[in-house]
């Protein structure tokens, strides 16, 4: 019967989904080798047109065209990273790389949301598309890039500034969003820039059992409490209701480093002379970050407290404006129709969207905006906890396949999209 036939299909998609999951590509060694393999024998299966970049050796970036009837027109972007974070295998019902599924139909799996979900989703809506004969008017490219869970440097951020991405002539791009705990679907018109930072105080060292002012310890220590006090009053917000997560600056501590050591642990009696925590900042494309710099500089990082800040793992200090000084974001007004018809699409496909939001975290999509380009966040997972580098990531099966559905609706409507409109001006830009 044919509904014993989409059955089968339904789980061979699936088994194409686990074959990309158990793949190990996790930080900080992923065998990009292999997930190239299979991506390029995907594109293979769909007689898509495929090139593999290495703008930096061992750093491999997958390219998919699927060629449309207007060439001219701006393409269409269909963006996912092929890395995943590291897990810990010990504290996962299920092995993070076997992409076990359970009796509820839940896929587990690092990446699973985190996303190469999304990748394999893009592949499954061309094939089907492909396969009821649907012609693209715009080319589609679907792209696959290494690193981004490191920062982007060697994949996104090479990619957006090269020759091979100009002469693809993009005029919009879809990247990941999140998971959302609803029945609405997310998306993404922004993301808060990271700003990594360590703060080091030095001060004179002594004996364990003396209260004198101005220790290591001790001014690192009232930064600490300013920085608390901060990060509630931006906490408060979103506890209130009155701002969303991405809408508001999150600081939290990601390592303290002081003391000195003994063979037995550290030496308790002496009152170091030096001390250091790292914060990962995350700032919104609207806030104010001249007055949040000063703050790190008069409050929480105060040369007359002998204090200083640096810049900590990869350097991240992201600018919140554009070389402009505009807050990089897409629009989501009617000057941007890509907005419009990613919500139609959703909708034509039964699914619902949620308002545009401020994705909390950094993606790649950010590099694609810094040119000037629309980029919009969107992962399809609804009724789905927000599990993205945490322990049991999984996407339920149904779900995935919904997922499907909805991109082939949004790819139908995009790549047949044919007005040349706004999009065009971004070519002079360029
Ligand atoms: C700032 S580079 C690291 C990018 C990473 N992206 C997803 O988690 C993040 O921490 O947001
Ligand atoms: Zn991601
Ligand atoms: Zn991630």
């Amino acid at each position: 019967s044919s509904s014993s036939e989409s059955e089968s299909s339904e789980s061979i998609i699936i088994s194409r989904f686990q074959t990309y999951l158990q793949i190990k590509t996790d930080q900080p060694n992923p065998n990009y080798t292999q997930s190239t393999n299979f991506l390029t024998s995907q594109a293979k299966s769909l007689s898509l047109q495929s090139q593999t970049i290495e703008l930096v050796s061992g750093k491999p970036l997958v390219l998919l065209k699927w060629a449309g009837t207007s060439p001219n027109l701006p393409s269409i972007m269909l963006y996912s990273h092929t890395d995943v974070v590291p897990a810990e295998h010990d504290k996962w019902a299920h092995h993070p790389f076997e992409a076990h599924i359970d009796s509820r139909g839940r896929i587990y799996a690092r990446g699973s949301q985190d996303m190469k979900c999304v990748g394999m989703q893009y592949l499954e809506a061309v094939r089907k598309l492909k396969g009821w004969g649907f012609v693209p008017k715009r080319d589609v490219y679907l792209v696959f890039a290494p690193d981004e869970e490191i920062g982007g440097h060697d994949g996104a951020e090479k990619f957006s500034l090269s020759q091979v991405f100009r002469e693809l002539n993009v005029g919009i791009v879809l990247d990941e969003g999140l998971a959302s705990p609803d029945e609405h679907y997310r998306a993404f018109y922004a993301e808060r820039s990271p700003w990594w930072m360590v703060i080091k105080a030095v001060g004179a060292p002594g004996h364990g059992s003396k209260l004198y002012d101005n220790s290591a310890m001790e001014n690192l220590l009232k930064s600490i409490e300013s920085i608390r006090r901060y990060r509630a009053s931006q906490f408060d917000l979103i506890k209130a209701g009155l701002k969303a997560e991405g809408d508001v600056v999150s600081i939290n501590m990601a390592f303290l480093k002081a003391g000195t050591p003994s063979p037995t642990g550290f030496v308790m009696n002496l009152q170091p002379s030096e001390a250091e925590a790292g914060f990962d900042i995350r700032v919104p494309p609207t806030a104010d970050a001249e007055s949040l710099e000063r703050r790190i500089a008069e409050e929480w990082a105060p040369a007359w407290r002998n204090m200083s800040v640096s810049l900590g793992q990869f350097k991240q200090k992201v600018p919140v404006t554009d070389a402009y000084g505009k807050p990089v974001v897409t629009k989501t007004d009617s000057s941007n129709p890509w907005w419009a018809l990613l919500e139609n699409a959703v909708q034509e496909a039964g699914g619902k969207l949620g308002k545009p939001e401020i994705f909390p975290a950094s993606t790649d999509a950010r590099y694609f905006r810094n040119l000037g380009l629309p980029a919009i966040g969107f992962s399809p997972m609804a009724n789905t906890p927000v599990l993205l580098h945490d322990h049991n990531e999984y996407l339920n099966k149904d779900e995935y396949l919904k997922g499907i559905k909805i991109y082939e609706s949004i790819i139908k409507s995009f790549a047949s999209f044919d007005e040349h409109g706004r999009d065009e001006r971004f070519k002079d830009e360029l």
